[in-house]
C-alpha cells in the first residue's frame, strides 16, 4: 500500500497509507462520530465535497451491501448501479478491517472505494485530527497518494486553491436531473412534492411507508410545477452547501408558505424554511455529525437522541417567538450540547422543520414521529380538499 497524506489548509499534515483509490482529492475536512453506518454516511449527498474523518477506530467490518446506500435517486447514481453512488470527496480512517463479516455484504469497502475512484487514507491518528478540527474548525483539506504526492508546500498550495464550503452553492450538483415518483404500497392517503436539494433514499421511503405518494422533483422546480402535481404538502430535503446561497429555494419556500400548503423540512430544508421565515444562517466551527446528538423539544421538554450532519445553522435562541409574513413562528428545538437551533415552526403547525435527521439511516429512530406529524397535516389538507 502506497504512502498517503491528509493535508489541511493551515499546513498540518498527517501521513498514512492509501485506502481505496490512489490519487488526489480535495474537500472540506469534517469529522463524524457515528460508531456505525459508514455506508450510509459515504453515500449521503449532503457530504458532497467533504473529506470525512471517522472517529470510530476501525472501519469496514460489515463490508458493502446492495441495500443501505442513501444515494439512489441523486444525480449520476446510475453509474454506481446497485452499490449506490459514494458522495464524500474522501475518507480518512484509523484502521481498515481486514475481514468483512456480515451476511449482507457483497464485497469489501476497499473494493467499493476502488471501483468508484474514491481516494482515502488509513493509518493516521484520527483522534489527533479530530482534536485539531475541534480547536481550529472544519477547514479545506486534501488527501494525496501515489503519483499525486509532492512537497509539503506544493500540497498545502493545492489545498488552499480550492473554494471554501462557505458560499458553496451545491444543490444543482446533487439534485436529480428529472422528477420521479415513490409510490406507497396501496392507494395513497396523500400526495406530496419533495424538493430534492440532496435527498437521501430513506426519506421518501419513510413517507411512502406511511401511505404517502412522493413526487421527488429537481431543485430547480418552480411553484407552478409543484401546483400542477396537486400536492397536499411539500417537503424540503437535506443537502450539501451553504444555505446562504440557496436564494432560489428560499423564494420557492415563501411562495409555498403563501399557498398555505403544509410544509416539512429536514436539515438543509430547516435552514431554507428558517431563512424564508426571516432568520439568518452562519457557518458553525466544526458542525454536528454523528448519530447520538441530543436535541431538546421546547414544546414538551423532551430530549431526542438524533442523527445529524450539518456544518451551518440558523441564528436564534431556544423558544424565541417571532413574527413572519406567514404568521407567528418559534425556535422549537435546540441542541442540548451547545444551544444551536435545531428546529423552527409556524405556531399554527402548518410548516415545521428540524436540523436533524428523523429518517436516520444511519441513526436512532427517536424522531421518526415527525413523519407522522407531517402525515397528520397532509390528512387534514387532503380532507379539506375533499370538502372544498
Ligand atoms: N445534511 C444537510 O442537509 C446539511 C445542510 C448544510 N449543507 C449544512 O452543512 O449545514
Amino acid at each position: 500500500m502506497s504512502e498517503a497524506a491528509l493535508v489541511l489548509e493551515d499546513g498540518k499534515i498527517y501521513r498514512g497509507r492509501a485506502f481505496g483509490a490512489e490519487g488526489q482529492t480535495l474537500g472540506e475536512a469534517v469529522f463524524s462520530t457515528g460508531m456505525t453506518g459508514y455506508q450510509e454516511t459515504l453515500t449521503d449527498p449532503s457530504y458532497h465535497r467533504q473529506i470525512v474523518v471517522a472517529t470510530a477506530p476501525q472501519i469496514g467490518n460489515t463490508g458493502w451491501n446492495l441495500e443501505d446506500s442513501e444515494s439512489f435517486g441523486s444525480r449520476g447514481h446510475e453509474a454506481a448501479g446497485p452499490s449506490g453512488k459514494i458522495w464524500v470527496a474522501g475518507y480518512a480512517i484509523r484502521e481498515a478491517t481486514r475481514v468483512v463479516s456480515n451476511y449482507r455484504a457483497s464485497h469489501s469497502l476497499q473494493e467499493e472505494l476502488d471501483n468508484q475512484g474514491i481516494v482515502g487514507i488509513q493509518g493516521i491518528d484520527t483522534r489527533a485530527v479530530v482534536r485539531h478540527l475541534r480547536n481550529f474548525g472544519a477547514m479545506r483539506a486534501g488527501v494525496f497518494s501515489g503519483a499525486a504526492l509532492a512537497s509539503a508546500e506544493e500540497l498545502v498550495e493545492r489545498v488552499r486553491n480550492q473554494p471554501s464550503m462557505l458560499g458553496a452553492d451545491l444543490s444543482a450538483e446533487v439534485s436529480t436531473p428529472s422528477g420521479y415518483v415513490i409510490e406507497p404500497g396501496g392507494e395513497p392517503r396523500a400526495t406530496i412534492v419533495a424538493v430534492d436539494l440532496g435527498i437521501k433514499t430513506n426519506t421518501p421511503r419513510m413517507l411512502a411507508q406511511r401511505g404517502v405518494r412522493v413526487h421527488v422533483v429537481p431543485s430547480s422546480v418552480g411553484l407552478e410545477d409543484i401546483l400542477d402535481l396537486d400536492p397536499d404538502g411539500v417537503f424540503l430535503s437535506h443537502g450539501p452547501g451553504d444555505p446562504a446561497t440557496a436564494d432560489g429555494a428560499v423564494q420557492l419556500t415563501k411562495a409555498i408558505l403563501g399557498q398555505r400548503l403544509p410544509l416539512f423540512g429536514i436539515c438543509f430544508g430547516n435552514q431554507i424554511l428558517g431563512r424564508a421565515l426571516g432568520l439568518g444562517t452562519y457557518k458553525m466551527k466544526f458542525g454536528h455529525r454523528g448519530i447520538n446528538i441530543p436535541v431538546i423539544d421546547h414544546a414538551t421538554g423532551r430530549v431526542a437522541i438524533t442523527a445529524q450532519n450539518h456544518g451551518f445553522a440558523l441564528e436564534g435562541e431556544a423558544g424565541q417567538e417571532f413574527d413572519t409574513p406567514f404568521g407567528r413562528a418559534v425556535v422549537s428545538h435546540t441542541c442540548a450540547n451547545d444551544g444551536t437551533v435545531e428546529g423552527v415552526r409556524l405556531l399554527d403547525g402548518s410548516a415545521f422543520s428540524v436540523q436533524y435527521h428523523p429518517e436516520a439511516a444511519a441513526g436512532p429512530h427517536d424522531a421518526a414521529y415527525l413523519f407522522d406529524q407531517f402525515v397528520s397535516q397532509l390528512d387534514a389538507a387532503s380532507a379539506q380538499k375533499g370538502t372544498a
